[in-house]
């Protein structure tokens, strides 16, 4: 936590949504005027795809067919704790990209799946942001999940979550429907062992529920649309949300649980809106505060 030099994390599964809430946020704090320093979780995987894969056989060489992106070893937990244990502190860090596909690669005349070179973050940002598989780690050695002042999970039912990765990983990213199949698979232990675990240390989590029937991720031609689905949005300290305002605000929400709004799926990104830009407001008011300005 930092009154200076905040974060905001968001934090879910590969395909879970984790860019696409991103890009609500780029609108709050663009009409805002607020400068993020944008983190993507990606570029603190341990190693490139090329690397991956020898690190992979070798890991399947000694019997082990669960090496994942997801868990500790295929990351570089240390250095994301030492990012935000660095900003905290005085607003500064170095950062990277991991570039997926051709698209993102080609502007760094860079091959898809290498990193970028790591650089500064640029001086002076109103806060970082972070958007990635790790926001809210915490092990034996590393606690991720204690430097950000706001800490999002976001996490579809888990049969959504696979249409939306087999989806976007095939018409996105190139891969075959058996590749998508055989990296689900093998991330499931590190996915119960380093995903899971961070949703009970989120402030906030939004989860998708779809209305139409997902009970096969594998054979889903469409994601499900937002009419097709609701929004679970669960606060961990409910102690000063206004739910009487976002119950008046929201067409068609309710409350399931003292510290849970239901939304309809179309109306996520205006309850993010609505929950996350006073929260922004009264962060800038402290780091003002704290630098003496205001
Ligand atoms: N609320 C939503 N409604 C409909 N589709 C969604 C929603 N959120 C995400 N999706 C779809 O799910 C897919 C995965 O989303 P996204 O790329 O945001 O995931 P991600 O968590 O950032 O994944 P990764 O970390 O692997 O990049 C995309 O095709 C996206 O359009
Ligand atoms: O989205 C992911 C994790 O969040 C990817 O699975 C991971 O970044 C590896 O990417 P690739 O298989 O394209 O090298």
């Amino acid at each position: 936590m930092s009154e200076r030099h905040p974060i905001i994390a968001i934090t879910g599964s590969s395909g879970a949504g984790t860019s696409t809430v991103t890009r609500t946020f780029q609108n709050i704090f663009r009409r805002e005027e607020l400068q993020a320093a944008v983190i993507e979780g990606d570029s603190f995987h341990r190693y490139d795809r090329k690397a991956m894969k020898v690190r992979m056989a070798d890991e399947e060489a000694k019997g082990n067919q669960h090496f994942s992106h997801f868990g500790a070893e295929g990351n570089l937990f240390e250095e994301i704790e030492g990012l935000f244990r660095q900003y905290a502190t005085d607003g500064t860090g170095k950062c990277r990209k991991y570039l997926h596909n051709a698209e993102e690669a080609a502007p760094y005349k860079q091959e898809p799946g290498t990193f970028t070179p790591w650089e500064e973050i640029p001086a002076d940002t109103d806060l970082l942001f972070y958007e990635g598989l790790h926001g809210a780690v915490k092990t034996d050695t590393v606690d991720i999940a204690r430097y950000p002042d706001l800490l999002i999970g976001v996490v579809p039912s888990i049969n959504l979550e696979w249409t939306q990765k087999l989806i976007r990983d095939k018409t996105q990213r190139g891969y075959s429907q058996e590749a998508v199949v055989d990296t689900i698979l093998r991330r499931m232990p590190d996915y119960v062992n380093y995903i899971v675990p961070q949703f009970g240390l989120t402030h906030v989590n939004f989860q998708r529920v779809p209305v139409v029937d997902t009970s096969n991720p594998f054979i889903a031609r469409d994601i499900p649309s937002a009419d097709e689905s609701m929004v679970v949005i669960r606060f961990a300290k409910p102690k000063g949300i206004d739910f009487q305002y976002l119950l008046s605000m929201i067409n068609g929400s309710w409350m399931s649980r003292a510290n849970t709004i239901v939304v309809p799926g179309g109306k996520m990104e205006i309850a993010m809106q609505l929950i996350f830009t006073p929260f922004i407001w009264r962060m800038m008011e402290r780091k003002k505060r704290a630098l003496g300005l205001g």
